[in-house]
């Protein structure tokens, strides 16, 4: 496996890569969750590639950019384990050599919605850098977490409107036993609030288990919100919606998606489920 920090590098490696190329782009700090993402990528393309990069576009003012674990040694040991070929970690000046860029991905209305209601210019940074890291490493397959499910619809919405020539493939959620997702932002929980966190995945599948019994959207997501509500104190709710699972407005019949977001104490914690609604008579 070959590190490398420079797009000088990248690029010399890039070429020695024949065959297809599957990327994994992280922010570091990895887990089983982004192992799982590796091991598609190696399963269904020839060669694996990681970028590691905590992108301080998509982080707002007030946001964790400053105390974003940062874990190179050990994000090293899991991309080999998992069998990547190359793994770019370049630095702030490398990705941004003029300062922050001045133009940017625009994600369209979805952008300014969920997460992006609560983090402005958030889906901006992401898919900017996106489009920055598909250019440097050219692969023929993207492989992005089903967590982060309205950045993987983005990123598919722009790849498809902007004509990147990759395919996009989603990797379900990989959660712990008691059914957390896992999230490289779960190590900043206390005791407490890992118990408080799993209002969210409870929340969600409430939800998932009123579908199952034929209830409709309503009771659905008043299900949710009920189990939310009992869950262990100390999760404040920021949203928990259910939509169409390509997130497009309008009614929701058929497959859908329930997805929330929730504080815990300072950690904003996001996860969603695939639900299936009755069909309405
Ligand atoms: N539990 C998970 N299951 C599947 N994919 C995941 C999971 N967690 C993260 N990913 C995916 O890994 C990729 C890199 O994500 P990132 O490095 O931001 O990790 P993260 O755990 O989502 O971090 P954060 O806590 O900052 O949201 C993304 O495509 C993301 O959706
Ligand atoms: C896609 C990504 C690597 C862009 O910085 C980031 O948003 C993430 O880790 O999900
Ligand atoms: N996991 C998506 C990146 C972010 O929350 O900043």
């Amino acid at each position: 496996m070959e590190l490398v920090t420079t797009r000088e590098e990248l690029a010399k490696a890039r070429a020695g890569l024949t065959g297809t190329v599957g990327v994994v782009m992280t922010m570091g700090a990895l887990h089983e969750g982004h192992e799982t993402l590796l091991r598609a990528a190696r399963e269904q393309a020839d060669h694996v590639l990681v970028t590691i990069f905590v992108n301080p576009l998509q982080f707002g003012p007030n946001e964790d950019f400053d105390r974003y674990p940062r874990t190179l040694a050990a994000d090293l040991e899991v991309c080999r384990r998992a069998g990547a070929d190359v793994v770019f970690a370049p630095s702030r000046e490398e990705i941004y050599p003029g300062g922050e860029p001045r133009v940017r991905v625009d994600p369209g209305s979805l952008g300014a919605e969920l997460e992006g209601q609560s983090r402005p210019g958030f889906f901006h940074g992401v898919l900017t850098v996106v489009l920055k890291l598909f250019q440097l490493t050219r692969p023929d397959l993207a492989f992005f977490g089903e967590k982060d499910y309205q950045q993987l619809t983005l990123i598919r919405r722009m790849v498809r409107d902007l004509g990147v020539p990759v395919q996009v493939l989603g990797v379900p959620t990989v959660r712990e036993p008691d059914g957390l997702a896992l999230s490289s932002r779960n190590r900043y929980l206390s005791e407490p609030e890992r118990a408080a966190a799993l209002s969210l995945s409870g929340a969600l599948r409430a939800g998932a288990e009123a579908a199952e019994q034929g209830r409709d959207a309503g009771v659905v997501l008043s299900a949710a919100h009920q189990a939310f509500g009992a869950g262990t104190p100390g999760a404040q709710l920021d949203y928990l919606v259910l939509t169409d699972p390509d997130l497009e407005p309008g009614p929701v019949d058929g497959p859908a998606r329930l997805l929330i977001a929730a504080w815990v104490g300072s950690t904003r914690l996001i996860d969603n489920m695939p639900i299936r609604l009755a069909p309405r008579s």
